[in-house]
């Protein structure tokens, strides 16, 4: 089975609740309308009620199909707006502020999750990832035991010019901008874990850079190694090696002439990339040049599910990440 038919399989056996926090967006509209009759997830739309339903409308969705909260005039508003409160009050905000900020979309939707009025919400088709993920960070929070939120694609190899077809991961292309070594092992353990649980296999985990194996010697070089030392250290199974060039990562006559004692064998499904520049940098390029298919940025790390969307994304980006929000919330 092709990966994005797992994840919609996995998810239409147990459809969650998904709130979307730019619902006047049309492309979110018509990714939300996708998810509802695919069985994949029920959906509530945030935004003003009467845009929200002119969108609908334009899509041919009946009323009922999709709930619309809109921030001015819900009924939630008041209660979310005191639970904002009471977990902000101590960061210095007063209940004015806490007012203002609910009836923001993005702290809106986040707050239905934290209050348990939804599974899991998506934002960032239009607000920028540093709004979506601030959001989630204030309002959600970390899980227990989680140092850091971290992020990252699901890319998808499933045209016919790809050597290579399958799911990989692409971390941290979204939140993260400069890690050190153990942000960097962090990220590199949950997201083998976020692989496994999206894709169903183990995970190979590349920790990439310009070096492979010692080839330069460099302190981010020398960052990208201690980062592999500490990740193997916290999980001693993972299957991990670094530092390590792209190419030494995906192609095996690669590996086998540049790392030959390297226990990826040029086979790496999850890739590392040192800092968001070349994350973000990498996955673009690999999306618009190389056509693979990129779903994210997925946040990991958090109690509850949120995710966010590239502002260049379309209606059927806007329906996968529905569908791995659903999965993620599943996985809890
Ligand atoms: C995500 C981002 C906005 C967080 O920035 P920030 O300045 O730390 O934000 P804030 O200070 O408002 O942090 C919000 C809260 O989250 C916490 N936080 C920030 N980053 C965190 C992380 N990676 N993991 C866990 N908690 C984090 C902060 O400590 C703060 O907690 P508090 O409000 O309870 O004190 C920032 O890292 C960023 O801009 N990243 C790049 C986003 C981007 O432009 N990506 C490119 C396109 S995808
Ligand atoms: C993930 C990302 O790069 O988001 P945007 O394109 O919205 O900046």
């Amino acid at each position: 089975m092709k990966p994005l038919d797992r994840i919609l399989e996995a998810a239409k056996s147990a459809p969650r609740h998904i709130v979307l926090a730019e619902g006047e967006d049309p492309r979110i509209v018509e990714g939300a309308v996708q998810a509802v009759r695919a069985g994949v997830a029920s959906i509530t739309l945030v935004g003003r009620r009467t845009i929200v339903e002119e969108r609908l409308a334009a899509v041919g969705a009946g009323a009922g199909e999709i709930r619309i909260e809109d921030p001015a005039s819900s009924l939630l508003t008041p209660r979310l707006t005191a639970a904002y409160y009471a977990l902000r009050k101590a960061k210095g905000i007063d209940e004015a502020a806490a007012d203002a900020a609910v009836r923001s979309p993005l702290v809106f939707a986040a707050m239905m999750v934290r209050a348990g009025e939804a599974d899991g919400t998506v934002g960032g088709a239009v607000a920028t990832t540093a709004d979506t993920v601030r959001a989630a960070l204030q309002t959600i929070g970390r899980a227990p035991g989680v140092g850091l939120v971290s992020s990252f694609f699901l890319m998808m190899l499933c045209e016919a010019h790809h050597v290579k077809k399958g799911a990989f991961v692409f971390a941290d292309c979204g939140l993260v901008v400069d890690p050190d070594a153990a942000g960097l092992a962090d990220i590199a353990v949950m997201s083998a874990r976020s692989f496994e649980a999206l894709a169903g296999k183990p995970a190979k985990v590349a920790m990439l850079s310009f070096s492979t194996a010692g080839s330069a010697a460099h302190e981010r070089v020398s960052k990208v190694v201690e980062a592999t030392r500490l990740a193997h250290a916290a999980e001693p199974c993972l299957v991990i090696d670094g530092e390590l060039q792209f190419d030494t990562a995906f192609v095996e006559a690669v590996s086998a002439a540049k790392a030959p004692q390297s226990a990826l064998h040029g086979e790496a499904n999850v890739f590392v990339f040192p800092n968001l520049d070349a994350a973000n940098i990498g996955y673009k390029i690999a999306q618009r040049i190389g056509g693979a298919t990129a779903i994210g940025p997925i946040l990991q790390g958090l109690a509850r599910p949120a995710n966010d969307l590239s502002r260049g994304c379309n209606a059927a980006d806007v329906f996968h990440m529905i569908a791995v929000t659903v999965v993620q919330a599943g996985n809890r």
